[in-house]
């Protein structure tokens, strides 16, 4: 009893969220107006048309008064245009709704998504994350442009029809109106379990098109490993297992459609069988037979109509309800309602006090475990520790992707949580380990550090970068596409626009996280070159992994499992022996580590 409640208001739930569509609807009055009028003009027209037939069955064919029939028929030929009229405006404005309710959905989620917090990202994939922009939108559009006028078309029509049904004869009709709940209760259960396998059918698409994603962008490794064919048969299992959902859904909806369309219909021929009794017994016209008969075809087929769209409709609102959810995400990182202003001029001062972190995917594991530095204006601090000690993490804090548990960051003295998180990272400019390219320009990629940059400016940046004659050098220059859509740049040239970039944007903290694998000796020294530049005038983080760098710095920390365990010079550090001293000769190949006993 209980379990069937819970059912039966978890399907409620489930038809409800298409209800959140209606915030966009009232957007747009004018054109639902426009289409509710058309709407109800194409339906009434519709209903009208059986009542034109009868008289003319009764009395267009009298002999006495051969000019009714003429006048019966062009009432019926203005009724047709009429319907046409009403039905193409119906068309026009509800198709138009569709696309325009779509189009500023789909805006609205990539909006909010993109300002979704770190942690959303590690436990969501990107892959799923599209899925539902593109397809679950789709769903919705064909929902609002189509099915929904199908649906209040024919739910029109068939209340119009069961009304005029009983107008033209109660007594048939009470037997129709009996035979309804017998009809529709077992339809509405049905409709039930297709939501359900739609749901199901979604999905696993979205699962299948995660995988698809993943291994596209991993084409090289995959096949560098020899992993086509393990792959194509993982995806082909993940696809068939999205055609079984899919069959599952169109087979109860096909069970559906069938069962439908046998009980309204078998219901019309057995009505219409009483009827034809009371013809041939005088107590009925043929006329009024003949009316009854259209009004009985327009109810039935129109519910029949309804049952299919039912279908359709719940999927839309399983499709609403997906992105219901993703609207409904809340970053964990909110911007404080009330922030506090950074201090102006900017500083470049970095506070980490006593800050205890684990990633919200992880709780268990501690990533920084107490942790206390701080970093004066313009100074320059190496960050170095074994793989895993926390060293990306400090930046994620730093940049508020994430907050800690306990303790506090700041930055220029005011807590990274109290002040907007625009305004933060607008302080802090970061070369990541692995650069984003995007697939626009070579412009458009390092004005991304200030947009509405001028081409001098960016050149500028290029040039300080070391980018500008490898730039010079390609067919377009500074407009030759790169990323997905154009050429692919090496690691080296990445890093340099990457580094341009943060030129470009001119913040008062850096954030470096040096990636020297990826780059040959020339590579290296030029990267180096545009870092020295950039680290001159600012306060820098960098993760070291360069001597030359951990040399430079005025300070070098060294993580261990989330916590400073040692802090001074390279000098100092050596000679004390510990972490950094093994570490330093582990990292540093045979030839650094030549130099490097030349500095001890
Ligand atoms: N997004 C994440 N979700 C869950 N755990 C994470 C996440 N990122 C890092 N970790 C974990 O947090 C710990 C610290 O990771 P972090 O990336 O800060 O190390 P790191 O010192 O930068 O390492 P590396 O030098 O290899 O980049 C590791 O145990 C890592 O597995």
């Amino acid at each position: 009893m209980s379990e069937t409640g819970q059912a039966d208001d978890k399907n409620r739930r489930s038809i409800r969220p298409l209800l959140r569509l209606t915030p966009y609807l009232r957007r747009y009055r004018g054109m639902v107006l426009g289409a509710l009028i058309a709407l109800v003009a194409a339906a009434v027209t519709s209903l009208a048309l059986p009542l034109a037939v009868r008289r003319m069955i009764d009395h267009g064919f009298d002999q006495s008064d051969r000019g009714l029939i003429d006048s019966y028929f062009a009432a019926i030929m203005v009724m047709a245009v009429i319907l046409a009229l009403a039905s193409a405006l119906r068309y026009y404005f509800v198709i138009s709704i569709g696309e325009r309710i779509v189009s500023d959905m789909r805006r609205e989620v990539f909006d909010h998504v993109t300002r979704l917090s770190a942690a959303f990202f590690d436990v969501n994939q990107s892959g799923e994350i599209v899925s539902r922009l593109t397809a679950d939108t789709t769903q919705i559009k064909s929902a609002v442009g189509s099915t929904a006028s199908v649906a209040l078309r024919n739910l029109i029509l068939c209340l119009g029809a069961v009304v005029m049904m009983i107008v033209t004869s109660p007594k048939l009709s009470s037997i129709v109106l009996i035979a309804i709940p017998i009809i529709v209760l077992p339809l509405m259960s049905f409709g039930r379990s297709v939501r359900k396998r739609s749901r199901a059918a979604q999905d696993t698409l979205a699962n299948a098109s995660a995988y698809a994603n993943e291994t596209i962008a991993a084409s090289r490794t995959i096949q560098a490993f020899n992993g086509e064919a393990a792959a194509a048969q993982r995806y082909g299992a993940a696809v068939e297992d999205a055609y079984q959902a899919a069959r599952a859904a169109i087979k109860s909806r096909s069970l559906l459609t069938g069962f439908a369309i046998t009980m309204v219909f078998g219901s019309i021929v057995a009505v219409l069988w009483v009827g034809a009794q009371n013809v041939l017994a005088g107590t009925m016209s043929a006329g009024t037979l003949g009316q009854f008969l259209l009004y009985s075809v327009i109810a039935g087929s129109s519910l029949g109509s309804l049952s299919e769209v039912w279908g359709e409709l719940s999927q839309a609102a399983g499709a609403a309800d997906r992105l219901g959810e993703l609207l409904a995400e809340v970053s964990p990182v909110a911007a404080p309602s009330d922030p506090l202003p950074l201090p102006q001029p900017p500083q470049g001062r970095v506070e980490f006090s006593d800050v205890h972190f684990s990633y919200p995917s992880r709780p268990e594991k501690s990533a920084l475990h107490g942790l206390s530095l701080s970093v004066k204006p313009g100074e320059t601090v190496a960050i170095v520790g074994p793989s895993g000690a926390g060293k990306s993490t400090v930046f994620s804090l730093l940049l508020r992707f994430y907050d800690p548990q306990q303790g506090s960051v700041a930055v220029d003295g005011v807590d990274v949580s109290r002040v907007s998180p625009d305004a933060l990272r607008g302080r802090i400019a970061i070369v990541p380990q692995d650069t984003t390219i995007f697939a626009a320009s070579i412009h458009d990629n390092i004005a991304f550090g200030r947009p509405g940059a001028l081409r001098d400016e960016v050149r500028a940046a290029a040039m300080a970068a070391q980018a500008d004659e490898f730039i010079s050098r390609l067919g377009q220059g500074y407009d030759t596409q790169v990323g997905e859509r154009g050429i692919t740049l090496s690691g080296g040239q990445r890093q340099r626009i990457a580094i341009a970039r943060s030129i470009l944007k001119n913040a008062p903290i850096l954030l470096l996280d040096e990636a020297t694998s990826a780059l040959d000796a020339e590579s290296e020294t030029l990267v180096q070159k545009a870092l020295d530049g950039l680290m001159e005038t600012r306060t820098t983080l960098v993760i070291a992994h360069r001597l030359a760098t951990v040399l430079k710095a005025d300070r070098i920390l060294v993580l261990d499992q989330g916590r400073i365990v040692e802090e001074g010079t390279h000098q100092s550090l050596i000679q004390q022996g510990g972490i950094y001293a093994k570490l330093a000769r582990l990292q540093f190949d045979a030839g650094i580590e030549g130099r490097m006993l030349a500095v001890k």
